[in-house]
This record gives structure tokens, sequence and C-alpha cells, in this order.
């Protein structure tokens, strides 16, 4: 049981990225024998994301404690869950307390969070700003308590606009490291690989590419000419194909009708993402992954590209692919788009920082959380 292998990520490749081979993200439910064990909390355990991700975490040999937090019930999730005969323990809080949250993060290596609400239709992901803020402020004020080193790493939307906003919380608590704070892009890295494979007929797991940029409409870029092996189709195939990257979201919601966004694939997405950090933590060489970070490669303060990750988070970012004319100008065309969001997260955050206690209230997230909420409100 233990050794099951997810068979899409059994095979290997090399691909060659500024220098470095990138090794993929393979044996991820190997067993864990001899490797040091890691605390990962789900922020949102109980919703259409974070139970399945939770499902996959609970099979991840880098993880002994797995701890569920959500406003809704997680005991049931987490009972159904500690059923399953892998060494992972499992812990559960809930409720709306900021108390049960600062709990639920004591001294973890990794949190991951899929709270919040999803998009309807018609909605773009910046909308969603208002509704899950709030999520982010009280995150990061509960982790400046209880695991101001942990890595953090955003699935709620809008990923564009939710990591600016944690960075100027964390600062304002004094913990921010820009090197372990995350929004989790790997969704759009799965599609293309998905998506090229389809069209080449190959298997999805020998398909790399780096995809760019945020995470929202023509803010996701794939870099096709990175694309590994080289992409065979013409010009109108890449518009095509980056066109269904970019609007893939919908795509699920319309499939959905009505029942919410994407959750199972993301809920892979984001459990693939949790063990490249889980690896990275653990001082694997070359664990590289796309993600939404802080970042100095445009005049953009966060933008995606791919990272090395180590045990201190970002090693070093990779830096932006060498661009094709084409390229270079969907660059140019999302940089505004993507700058506004940023340069209105950042606005916010400090609107609320300057309205509430977080900055000033020591060791009192609780009282600070509160009041961020309730400036929002
Ligand atoms: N990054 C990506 O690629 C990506 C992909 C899909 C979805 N998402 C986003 O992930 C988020 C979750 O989506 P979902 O489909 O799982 O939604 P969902 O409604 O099914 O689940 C959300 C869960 O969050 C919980 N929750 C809400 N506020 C909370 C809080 N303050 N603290 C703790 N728990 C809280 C809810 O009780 C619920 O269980 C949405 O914002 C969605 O847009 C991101
Ligand atoms: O589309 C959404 O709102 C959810 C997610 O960001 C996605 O890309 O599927």
């Amino acid at each position: 049981m233990l050794n099951c292998v997810y068979a899409g990520m059994r095979v290997a490749t090399k691909a060659q990225m500024s220098g470095i081979a990138v090794q993929r993200n393979c044996n991820w439910y190997r067993n864990g024998r001899g490797e040091r064990n890691y605390k990962v909390t789900v922020v949102g355990a109980g919703g259409g994301i974070g139970q399945p991700l939770s499902l996959l975490l609970k099979q991840n040999a880098l993880i002994d404690d797995l701890t569920l937090h959500d406003l809704s019930p997680t005991k049931g999730v987490a009972t159904d869950l500690s059923h399953i005969c892998t060494r992972t323990h499992v812990n559960f809080f809930e409720g709306v307390k900021q108390e049960g949250l600062i709990d639920s993060l004591k001294d973890a290596n990794v949190v991951v969070v899929a709270a919040g609400q999803p998009r309807k239709m018609g909605m773009t992901r910046d909308d969603l700003v208002t509704a899950n803020a709030t999520i982010a402020m009280a995150v990061s004020c509960a982790m400046s308590i209880s695991c101001p080193e942990a890595m953090l790493a955003f699935v709620t939307n809008p990923i564009n606009m939710l990591v600016p906003i944690a960075a100027e919380f964390l600062k304002a608590r004094g913990v921010y490291d820009p090197k372990r704070l995350f929004g989790v892009t790997t969704l759009d890295v799965v599609r293309a690989k998905t998506f090229i494979a389809e069209f080449m007929s190959i298997n999805p797991s020998l398909v790399d590419i780096p995809v760019i940029g945020g995470h929202s409409g023509n803010t996701i870029l794939p870099v096709f000419s990175h694309c590994s092996p080289k992409f065979t189709g013409v010009e109108d195939d890449v518009n095509r194909l980056t066109k269904r990257i970019q609007d893939a979201g919908n795509e699920v919601i319309a499939a959905k009708a009505g029942a919410g966004s994407a959750t199972l694939s993301m809920a892979f997405a984001s459990a693939y993402f949790v063990n490249a950090l889980l690896r990275g933590l653990n001082n694997e060489p070359n664990v590289i992954e796309s993600a939404y970070v802080s970042s100095d490669v445009t005049d953009l303060p966060f933008f995606a590209t791919p990272v090395l990750l180590g045990p201190y988070g970002i090693k070093e970012n990779m830096g932006l692919p060498e661009l094709n004319t084409a390229e270079q100008a969907a660059l140019e065309n999302m940089l505004p788009e993507l700058g506004q969001s940023i340069q209105a997260a950042i606005r916010l955050a400090q609107f609320v920082l300057k309205e509430s206690n977080v900055g000033r209230a020591q060791g009192e997230a609780t009282a600070s959380a509160s009041s961020a909420s309730a400036q929002l409100a």
C-alpha cells in the first residue's frame, strides 16, 4: 500500500532549464523509511478541494502529521481518513474561532490554504477578493504565532491578489520571508501537460513546460517555445492550446453547471506541489516547480516562474525562460492587468492593516484577525 506510486508520475525524464536538470516530482507516495517527517496543515480541509487533497496527502510518506482545519465540521473527514492504513496521523480542528486555526497550525512545516469561496459562472477570480481576503489575513496572523517558519501555499483564489495580501500581513507581523510564500499555479502546468500530450499523442508525464505570469486569464502564459519534448504544432495550435489552458477554469465551471469550480484536478495539483515543497524541505536536489512568488524577474513584485525548492523554501528563482516574439508580446500584454491586481491587493491589505491592530498586537492574532475581518465587512 505504502509503495503504490501514481502511475503517471513513474516515468522520469530529464529536461534542461537554465543548466539545471529538472528532476521530476516522482515517487511521491514512496515508502518514507529513513526520511524526515513533516506536519502539513490543510486550511479548508472540508471543502471540494480540501477533502481529496487531504486524501492524497494521507498517502504521502513524508507527512507524519496531517492536520485538517475548516469552519465547517472536519471530524467526519478526519475519522474517515484515519482508517486508511498509512502511518500519517490525522488531527482535526473546526469552527469559526481563530484559536482553532492557531492550534491547527502549531509547528506546521507546510500550510496549504484551500479555504474560501469558489467562482461562479461569469465571475473573474479577482471578484473573489472581498470574500476570500480575510482568510489570507487570518492565516497569516495565525501563522505568525504558530509556525512562523512554515511554507505557506495558497490555493484559494484570487491567487494573484491573496499572495500579495498575505505578504503585507506577514510583514506587519514581522515574520515575512518571501522564500516561503507561494501561490499554487501547478494546475496551469498540469493542464498544459495534459492538453499538449493529447495533441501530440504522448504520455502527459513526458511533457515539461514552464507556465509563467499569474493565475487568471491571459496572465497564465504557457511557454511553448520551452516545451519538452519540442511542441510539434504550428502557430495556430499554440494559440488555440494557450487559450484553452487560460480558460480551463471556465471550462470546468461550465461543465459542473453551478456545482462549483475545479476540485479534483486542483487536489491533484496542490498535493503534487505540497510534495515538491516537502522534497525541498527534505533537501532533495533539483526540485523545480512553477509557482507565483515574490519576484524581481519583471517589474512586478510577484510573478510565477519555475523556482528551485530547498530546505528554506525558494533556493533560486529560475527566472524568465528566453521568450520568442509572440511570447514576449503576450508577457507585455499581461503585465498591466497583473500589476493592477497586485497594486489593488497591496492597497487593500495596507488599508486593513492601518485600521486594525494587526501590526501592533504581538501574540494577539485572535484580536488581530477579527479586527481585520471587521474592516473588510
Ligand atoms: N489555485 C487554483 O488553481 C485553484 C483551483 C481551483 C479552485 N481554487 C480556489 O480554491 C478555493 C476553494 O475551492 P473549493 O472548490 O474547494 O470550495 P468549497 O466551497 O468546496 O470549499 C471551501 C471550504 O473552505 C471552508 N472555509 C471557508 N472559509 C473558511 C475559513 N475562514 N477558514 C477555514 N475554512 C474556511 C468552507 O467551509 C469550505 O469547506 C476557491 O477560492 C477556488 O477559487 C483555486
Ligand atoms: O477557475 C476557477 O475559478 C478555479 C481555478 O482557478 C481554476 O483554474 O480551475
